[in-house]
């Protein structure tokens, strides 16, 4: 796959593990920053890697901040976005059956690097259910959103 990834000043150390991990499976990774610990604001982060995305210059999008909040938050602006915060391995198998999602939000501060590599590495390889009843939940999150583009 292609993967972007973007992080802020809270996150880039767990980038600086989660991207050589995904080269040494075989995955394409776009590093979109930051690269050291100089104060920066995730929404700058976040929206190159959700563009990447949704122009399909890049399969999948990875975030990380302190919390991985902020970044969610700043990526599920952007339509198209299906952005999961996730620090276990249940959700991030979940996540991707159910949500179809397509950036994955996780926290420097909360989730240690061997962990992180195991919800990476989940979240990857679990596709989507295609089940009916989550096929129609997300186009209704789809209908949100040309809802709100009609009337902003
Ligand atoms: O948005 C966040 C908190 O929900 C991110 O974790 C940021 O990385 C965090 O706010 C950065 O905090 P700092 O005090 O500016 O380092």
């Amino acid at each position: 796959m292609i993967i972007a990834i973007g992080a802020d000043h809270a996150g880039y150390r767990l980038k600086d593990v989660i991207v050589p991990f995904l080269e040494a499976q075989g995955h394409q990774i776009i590093d979109l920053g930051c690269n050291c610990a100089d104060s920066v604001d995730y929404p700058d982060y976040a929206v190159p890697v959700c563009d990447k995305v949704v122009r399909g210059e890049a399969d999948r999008g990875i975030l990380i901040c302190g919390t991985g909040i902020g970044m969610s938050i700043a990526a599920n602006k952007t339509p198209g976005i299906r952005c999961a915060l996730v620090h276990d391995l249940f959700s991030a198998k979940a996540t991707r059956e159910h949500n179809d999602t397509n950036v994955l939000a996780m926290g420097e501060r909360v989730v240690g690097p061997g962990v992180a590599e195991e919800i990476v590495r989940v979240w990857l390889d679990t596709p989507f259910s295609e089940g009916p009843r989550h096929v129609g939940r997300l186009n209704k999150v789809k209908a949100i959103e040309e809802q709100q583009a009609l009337h902003p």
